[in-house]
């Protein structure tokens, strides 16, 4: 079940620019193309969990409701096992199951057992798939418990568990997820990220997923795509992620001295008793010449040199801060990038 994503794109016609007189902004002078998302390709391969990532308004919801058949690409092709998603939305929805964080697919006055038996009847589950997926639910996310509560009294937590047994009643192949796990407990996040590692294990369900949550990333993502700006900057491993983005790493130094610790072309993030943490830009300095020029007027004790975290990285990514890349930096990373 590949997903197969070619020079895709989505525009649309804006305001120009809200300050503008008003004579304008009636005119079709006032508007210009909005690239939402801008020429991107990538592909999934059957059993992959991948994170789309990137900042608010990159264009991550807009790609999955081109994936899901919802909108009409402006240009460029999308492959979900041979279909179009938005020229064959009956077919496309029986290979998709999509959970969305903020929004529930239940109907909110009835029982999650009602619930699910109307998307019996739509998707035309056959009783003997449904009873099997039933007992595994039951199992795996103990719906057992909730079953017969209206939708609108479960907890957050519950109301996902509820969400995702709704969303693979069918047997999709491919699930979309959208903040998974957003709003819910340490517990209920821990409970939903082992549900979609034991369906992706044991069903072979290919997932994608957007997250803010590190922890969804580091628990679930083979791989991550991080776009901004409608276009894809990163396509790779956490590992090498850290690597492409990781350009400051902190160096923590024990020295013994009285007086206020210098140091050329690096900043001093914190201090405690004798240990100072110095942050440099791996591009313009290194450890070696930190150590050098400190150890002419400081007696340095020891040193070690703390690795970028993945939370730190996908922060100055959600922040934007990440375009602080200089143009160098920027052609290395489109390399990486299918
Ligand atoms: N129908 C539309 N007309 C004009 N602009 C739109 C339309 N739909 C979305 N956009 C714009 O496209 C950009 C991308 O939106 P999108 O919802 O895909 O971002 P996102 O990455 O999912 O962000 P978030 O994390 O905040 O949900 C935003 O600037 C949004 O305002």
């Amino acid at each position: 079940m590949k997903i197969e994503v070619n020079q895709l794109s989505k525009h649309y016609q804006v305001q120009r620019n809200k300050k503008e007189p008003l004579w304008k902004l009636l005119s079709r002078r006032g508007y210009e193309t909005k690239r939402v998302v801008d020429n991107i390709s990538f592909n999934v391969e059957e059993g992959e969990i991948v994170g789309y990532l990137g900042p608010n308004g990159a264009g991550k919801s807009t790609t999955i409701k081109m994936l899901t058949g919802i909108l009409v690409p402006s240009e460029g092709e999308i492959l979900v096992n041979g279909i179009v998603p938005h020229k064959n939305r009956k077919e496309h929805s029986k290979q998709i199951g999509v959970v969305f964080g903020q929004r529930s697919q239940l109907w909110w006055e009835l029982p999650v057992a009602d619930s699910f038996n109307l998307l019996k009847h739509m998707y035309k589950v056959s009783d003997i798939q449904f009873k099997k997926k039933l007992d595994l639910f039951h199992d795996v996310l103990d719906i057992g418990s909730f079953i017969n509560t209206p939708v609108r009294n479960l907890s957050l937590g519950q109301k996902m568990r509820a969400d995702f047994a709704a969303s693979l009643l069918h047997d999709p192949q491919i699930l979309f997820l959208d903040e998974p796990t957003i709003g819910l407990d340490v517990v209920a996040k821990e409970r939903i990220r082992e549900f979609i590692q034991t369906i992706n294990r044991e069903n072979k369900v290919t997932v994608i997923l957007t997250t803010h949550d590190v922890g969804d990333i580091e628990a679930l993502c083979h791989r991550t795509i991080i776009i901004d700006k409608g276009k894809i900057i990163y396509n790779g491993d956490l590992d090498n992620m850290k690597s492409q983005f990781g350009k400051y790493r902190t160096l923590i130094v024990d020295i013994k001295t009285e007086k206020p610790v210098y140091v050329e072309n690096a900043t001093i993030v914190k201090v405690e008793g004798s240990k100072v943490w110095i942050q440099f830009n791996r591009n313009v300095t290194n450890p070696t010449q930190i150590i050098s020029s400190l150890i002419k007027t400081y007696e340095v004790e020891d040193f070690t040199v703390e690795e970028p975290q993945i939370e730190n990285i996908i922060k100055h990514i959600y922040d934007g801060k990440h375009s602080t890349l200089s143009n160098n930096e920027r052609v290395d990373l489109d390399y990486g990038i299918n």
